[in-house]
């Protein structure tokens, strides 16, 4: 089955169309990344599918069924987003514990304390993190928590908006190896968006290369690897970052 599907989709922000005639076929389990130039549409996409971006024709499928535009429940329970600023996206003022509890407690789920140190665990954060701030917890250890956050409610999904771009380089390769273990581990699929190709090549099996809202290459990692991306703009895109690599990640 599919996990996401989008079928000749165009997203706007009121006048302004972004996307135009998006296809994608991610299949269950897959990981897959969308890249290009800044302001091609590739969060766009990722907030359309989460339902935050509502303002979109065509069809967007998540796991087999169709969703509606806006926030779905059934939606935000299997597909979750971690976004590029892991201090943005946690409250200042609540403890990891109550960001991690938190969306178990909307949804009702119990063994919320026996659910939160095993998520912990899962994420690689020792215990006494747990009843801290997030502006006591480094940079890394924060996107941790965001990511522990994003699967408490053990969807099939995650949609990772530059999930390491706001990290230190020697911390990138940390969190890179912490997302390809839980998805190995949780049997997940992952829908990345990113500048950075090395981190392709490391986490995912294909790509998308976006321009001006339009997708003009889709390819497995492996044309990626060797170099054979076949349109001129994903060559391009191959020149300028050649010679950028991932410290600490194994190839
Ligand atoms: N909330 C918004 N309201 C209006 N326009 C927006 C909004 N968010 C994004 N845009 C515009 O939509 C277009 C696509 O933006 P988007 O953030 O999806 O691109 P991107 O490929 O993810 O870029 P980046 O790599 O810089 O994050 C851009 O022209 C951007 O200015």
């Amino acid at each position: 089955m599919s996990a996401i599907e989008l079928n000749n989709v165009d997203i706007s922000y009121g006048d302004s169309k972004v996307v135009h005639g998006v296809n994608l076929d991610i299949a269950e389990g897959e990981s897959f990344a969308l890249v290009g130039e800044s302001g091609s549409g590739k969060s766009t996409i990722l907030r359309a599918i989460a339902g935050l971006a509502p303002d979109w024709t065509g069809g967007i499928s998540v796991l087999g069924r169709p969703r509606t535009h806006g926030i779905e429940r059934r939606v935000a329970r299997q597909v979750q987003m971690v976004f590029q600023d892991p201090y943005g996206s946690l409250h200042p003022r609540k403890t990891i514990d109550a960001a991690l509890s938190e969306p178990l407690a909307i949804n009702g789920v119990g063994n919320r304390g026996e659910r939160v140190a095993a998520m912990l665990m899962a994420v690689g954060l020792d215990q006494r993190f747990r009843f801290r701030f997030p502006h006591q917890l480094s940079g890394g250890q924060r996107q941790r928590v965001a990511i522990a956050r994003a699967l408490m409610l053990e969807p099939k999904v995650l949609l990772l908006d530059e999930p390491t771009s706001a990290l230190d380089v020697s911390v990138q390769a940390e969190i890179l190896n912490l997302l390809k273990r839980l998805r190995r581990e949780q049997g997940l699929t992952y829908l990345l968006v990113t500048h950075n190709l090395p981190v392709v090549s490391f986490l995912c099996d294909r790509l998308a290369v976006m321009r001006h809202g339009r997708i003009v290459e889709v390819a497995d990692v492996a044309l990626l690897k060797q170099g054979k991306l076949v349109e001129a703009y994903s060559q391009e895109l191959l020149a300028a970052t050649e010679g950028i690599v991932l410290v600490g990640t194994p190839s």
